[in-house]
């Protein structure tokens, strides 16, 4: 089974804030990988602005809506209030809540989902009632019970964290171990009914094997890694190359 493939244009929005001018262009950037077949695109607005800017959503909305109108706007983030005015507002086709703390320098772990059942309750149900699909980031490797609670506040997603995975580049032995763990979870999770994608520090050497272990992987979002290799490869060979690696046939 073939992944889509969603691309995170964090990064890209980072290089762009390093000067008060509108290069490298966001969605200049999103179309490009739109373009090249990607399925959709990421962001992760942090609430000081420094990657993603609030102003780029509506943006990205209408160059969706406008181009690509079968591609999905992805946002991530934390569910405060603010952030969710946002996704109120730009509509996305897919939330993914995750648990950072304003602070963090990146996402380095998921939801409790004992701890933090019924605050992702409610926010499951009003994000549902307001249309959207919810997918909600998952800590470490989560068992049965934690995958049952998922369910149960509603999420219609999970999505793997894959920073350990992607650390442990140099590691074929640790890389198999995790990717086999992360597999067992899925299965259990796909039979609970819930749909599964996975990201943090993906790469396109490290796809093939997740995609192999993971049967039924929806989706996965890439940031990092991928604008690394755009500035390498230009980001519509960037895009087919992870496709490719994502198990998808491209011309
Ligand atoms: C939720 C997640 O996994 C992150 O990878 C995130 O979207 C990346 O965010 P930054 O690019 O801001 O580090
Ligand atoms: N959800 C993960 C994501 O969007 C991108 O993470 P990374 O590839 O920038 O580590």
């Amino acid at each position: 089974m073939a992944a889509l493939l969603s691309v995170n244009l964090n990064a890209i929005a980072m290089l762009r804030n390093r000067r008060d001018l509108p290069w490298p262009s966001v969605t200049g950037i999103g179309r490009i990988a739109l373009a090249a077949g990607a399925s959709g695109l990421t962001v992760h607005p942090r609430p000081d602005q420094r990657h993603i800017r609030f102003s780029d959503l509506a943006p990205i909305r209408e160059l969706i809506d406008a181009e690509f109108p079968h591609a999905e706007f992805n946002i991530e983030g934390y569910p405060s209030a603010d952030f969710l005015e946002l996704v109120a507002e730009h509509r996305p086709e897919q939330v993914t809540l995750v648990p950072d703390d304003p602070a963090q320098a990146t996402s380095d772990h998921g939801w409790d989902f004992r701890a933090h059942r019924a605050m992702l309750t409610d926010v499951c149900s009003r994000l549902h009632d307001e249309g959207f699909r919810v997918s909600l980031f998952a800590d470490g490797v989560p068992d049965r019970e934690a995958l049952e609670i998922a369910r149960a506040v509603g999420a219609d997603r999970i999505e793997l964290y894959t920073g350990p995975y992607g650390g442990t580049h140099a590691d074929e032995a640790a890389a198999e171990r995790i990717a086999g763990e992360l597999g067992r979870t899925a299965e259990i999770a796909g039979a609970l009914g819930l749909g599964v994608n996975a990201g943090h520090d993906l790469t396109v050497d490290n796809l093939p094997r997740l995609v192999r272990h993971i049967q039924a992987l929806a989706e996965v979002s890439i940031g990092h890694g991928l604008t690394a290799d755009a500035l390498e490869y230009g980001m519509a060979e960037t895009v087919r190359r992870f496709r490719r690696a994502c198990g998808q046939t491209v011309d």
